[in-house]
């Protein structure tokens, strides 16, 4: 296990490939007053698993979100070096959300569901059928596309708000606390399903999670951040030899993950201004 040097922000840019997004010193205050975000920067190249873990409050939702251009940074840019950027200085459609909640439309089908992101491009449901089988085989559920989101288990659900995701093919996949609702047996499953899925189509994850076991097994490089302001703590890689699969969580290299995220969260929650 190769565990590197923590303190944010260190990592340096030199020397490495082009980033596919670039966060420079983004504030982010709400008309509250609340200053959810204070110069945070944050450089993912692409093919990266980047989590973002840290205590309640200190912005992991907020910097996603900018990311996604689902809000507006108060001040600090968002840069995408290696995309061609739309009217809205978005990435044009290189971005998928998902969310803790699976958000599906209840009286249409799966296919429907995932045909939804496609249809908002104006492509019909016939020019769309091969991609949109295609996400739901990715996800292990080509055999569901006709059933209706209330003959599905919250696994299930979820899968399919993954499909949706990855259905436009997407560079980059920000999912917020993805697998928070679900049982441990099937969040695991999931685990494995969006690992796959990371290493099959090389795309990059930004995933906000609580849970210092789900970072350390997913991410090959965690951001603990901290709260009030909210802003990164520390930022590093997490990097084993080891198949990241059911031995991989009963491995020394797992455990010595688990310490090292353990270990830094509880420094940004003891170091966070309350
Ligand atoms: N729309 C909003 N208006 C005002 N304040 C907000 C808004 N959204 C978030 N906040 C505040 O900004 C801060 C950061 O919130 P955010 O949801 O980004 O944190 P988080 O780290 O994702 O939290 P959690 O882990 O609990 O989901 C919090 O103090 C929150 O109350």
């Amino acid at each position: 296990m190769i565990l590197g040097d923590a303190r944010a922000p260190k990592r340096s840019t030199e020397g490495r490939k082009r980033p596919l997004v670039a966060m420079d010193k983004v504030s982010k205050r709400f008309s509250s007053g609340t200053l959810a975000l204070s110069d945070m920067s944050l450089v993912v190249e692409s093919g990266e698993f980047v989590s973002l873990l840290g205590p309640s409050g200190c912005g992991k939702s907020t910097a996603l979100r900018i990311i996604a251009g689902l809000g507006d940074a108060s001040s600090g840019k968002i840069d995408w070096p290696s995309s061609r950027i739309n009217a809205k200085g978005l990435p044009d459609g290189d971005i998928s959300f998902v969310f803790q909640e699976p958000t599906l439309m209840p009286w249409q089908t799966v296919f429907g569901n995932v045909h939804l992101p496609l249809k908002l491009r104006g492509i019909s449901k016939a020019a769309a059928r091969p991609q949109i089988i295609d996400a739901l085989a990715t996800v292990g559920l080509a055999d569901f596309a006709d059933a209706y989101p209330r003959e599905l288990s919250g696994g299930m659900k979820m899968r399919v708000s993954i499909a949706r995701a990855l259905v436009t093919k997407p560079k980059l996949l920000l999912m917020d606390e993805p697998f928070a609702a679900l049982d441990e047996i099937t969040r695991q499953k999931l685990n494995d399903d969006v690992l796959r899925l990371w290493k099959e189509t090389g795309i990059t994850v930004i995933f906000v999670t609580h849970s210092v076991f789900e970072s350390a097994y997913l991410s090959n490089r965690i951001v603990v951040m901290k709260a009030r302001p909210g802003r990164v703590h520390a930022d590093f890689p997490l990097r084993t030899s080891l198949e990241r699969d059911a031995h991989y969580r009963t491995s020394e290299d797992y455990r010595q993950a688990c310490e090292k995220v353990s270990t830094m969260l509880l420094e940004a929650i003891g170091s966070g201004e309350h």
